[in-house]
């Protein structure tokens, strides 16, 4: 286990010590540019504006297009289908191989739009399998919403929640719409509330990782900020993100109208040094467009028009490959010119330990080996080989077996808990060694043992070579 390696702020505390991540967990914040200080150095996100329509009305929110100089949420030049949508990710990933995350923030909210959301996330999925994907939301329709996300593979989700008191609420948000519903008032905000908690504490017990937006409006919300970092702790968030208000007239919002003050810095240093004493706190936050692209502190959305899109995209494996080997070398502060350096993939559900079946995996974890040391790079998401009994017809699962041999050409060997005949020659045959002998044991001492062997027997190879 590993302790969080996020923004600011303390370890938070359970199991009665410090705050403890499983690999995966710790991989997912690490690489990623908004949750830790040294992703966010190396790796670079882009926002995907395929959400226009919004559920809920925030009184500091007015969601303008076509508007290239302003640099806030809810703000995009232009909006996107699914299948552009995931074209200019490609686009992207080949422009900006950093890239490591890609998340839909709206320009309303994700879950507001259901169909266009989720298609865009199935063919991120199926078409990017290295990506990891995030989703920001208001958290209103979040209960209806968990379980397809974690079927689908989204890493981390921010859920925006600036209290925890329907009185306040109702300063806040101006009306909401559920089931074909309008509510207001106290009434609106009790619903939120339950149901942002309902959405939080899902995720969390199905160990997805969860960051909280909160927006800080002076004289509404500020004095009870504090109640709400330790409560979304106590729901199983691992980070808290207060953000200033952006009030101003000429974004047309109701507080920018009524000249609803904005936080000055020392307020906000104040309540998140406060925060800070119970929950990990950001600070680093840029409260970017629903379109940005790049590193954090730039924003390269201007450089890819939907013009700009090819009519077919490029093949992505060997962009996925490029890619693999670029993220190996920012992990490993490098890249190894040892002969016997190399990536292999592993079949763990949790990443701690070796369990996963080689048919019944859908995703791999890729390991960089080296003198670095071994070091967990990214996933592959993948459709499982083996779906059950009654869905074997061998030329599908032949055209399965090739689809994933292709995914991992690049690795050097596949550690699994089991693997049937098919699979162990096909991919003996692609040049990859497949591993049985550490099922059930701890990921990182099997690399470790393996990776050993691998450097003696380069030895011996480089000796017997030399000596003839
Ligand atoms: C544009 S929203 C999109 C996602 C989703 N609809 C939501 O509200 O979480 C992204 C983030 O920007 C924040 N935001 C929007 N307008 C803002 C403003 N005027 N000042 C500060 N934060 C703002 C939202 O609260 C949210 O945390
Ligand atoms: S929920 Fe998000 S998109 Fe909707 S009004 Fe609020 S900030 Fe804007
Ligand atoms: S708005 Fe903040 S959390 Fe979202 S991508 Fe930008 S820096 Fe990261």
């Amino acid at each position: 286990m590993t302790p969080c390696p996020s923004a600011s702020g303390p370890q938070r505390c359970r199991n009665g010590g410090t705050d403890i991540f499983t690999p995966l967990q710790a991989n997912k914040v690490a690489h990623h540019p908004c949750y830790s200080v040294s992703g966010h150095h190396h790796f670079a996100r882009m926002h995907l504006a395929v959400a226009p329509a919004c559920n809920l009305q925030c009184n500091y929110c007015n969601r303008k297009y076509d508007c290239s100089n302003e640099s806030r949420p809810g703000v995009v030049s232009e909006l996107l289908t699914p299948e552009q949508a995931v074209a200019k990710a490609q686009l992207v990933a080949q422009a900006i191989p950093q890239l490591s995350v890609i998340g839909i923030a709206g320009p309303g909210d994700p879950l507001a739009n259901i169909g266009r959301t989720f298609r865009t996330l199935e063919l991120l999925r199926a078409r990017m399998p290295d990506i990891k994907l995030c989703l920001s939301t208001n958290g209103l329709m979040l209960p209806d919403a968990v379980d397809r996300l974690i079927e689908i593979g989204v890493d981390h989700v921010t859920v925006t929640l600036n209290t925890l008191d329907a009185a306040i609420a109702a300063q806040i948000y101006a009306w909401l719409w559920l089931d074909g519903e309008r509510y207001t008032g106290r009434a609106a905000g009790e619903i939120l509330l339950a149901r942002q908690q309902e959405g939080i504490r899902k995720l969390t017990e199905k160990g997805i990782l969860v960051k909280i937006n909160s927006v800080l409006i002076p004289g509404i919300n500020d004095t009870t900020m504090f109640r709400v970092s330790r409560q979304v702790r106590e729901w199983g968030a691992f980070l808290h993100n207060i953000m200033p208000l952006i009030a101003r007239p000429e974004h047309g919002t109701v507080f920018g109208l009524n000249g609803q003050p904005e936080p000055d810095a020392a307020a906000l240093t104040a309540v998140r040094g406060r925060c800070a004493q119970v929950m990990p706190q950001m600070s680093h936050c840029q409260q970017c467009r629903a379109d940005a692209i790049g590193m954090l502190g730039e924003d390269r959305s201007q450089m890819f028009p939907l013009s700009a899109l090819p009519p077919r995209p490029q093949p992505y494996l060997p962009l996925l490959r490029q890619r693999a080997r670029l993220h190996a070398s920012l992990v490993s502060g490098g890249e190894s010119d040892e002969p016997q350096a190399c990536l292999v993939a592993v079949a763990s559900s949790r990443g701690d330990v070796i369990d996963c079946h080689f048919g019944h995996a859908d995703r791999f974890q890729i390991y960089s080996l080296s003198a670095a040391g071994v070091i967990l790079v990214n996933e592959r998401f993948t459709p499982k080989y083996c779906r059950g009994a009654g869905d074997c017809e061998p030329q599908d699962s032949e055209a399965r077996l090739d689809d994933m041999l292709a995914l991992l050409a690049d690795v050097k060997a596949v550690f699994c808990a089991r693997i049937g005949y098919a699979p162990w020659q096909k991919l003996e045959s692609g040049g990859i060694e497949p591993c049985v002998e550490g099922a059930w044991q701890d990921v990182s001492d099997v690399l470790s043992r393996w990776w050993r062997q691998r450097r003696l027997a380069g030895e011996d190879e480089k000796t017997e070579k030399g000596a003839a």
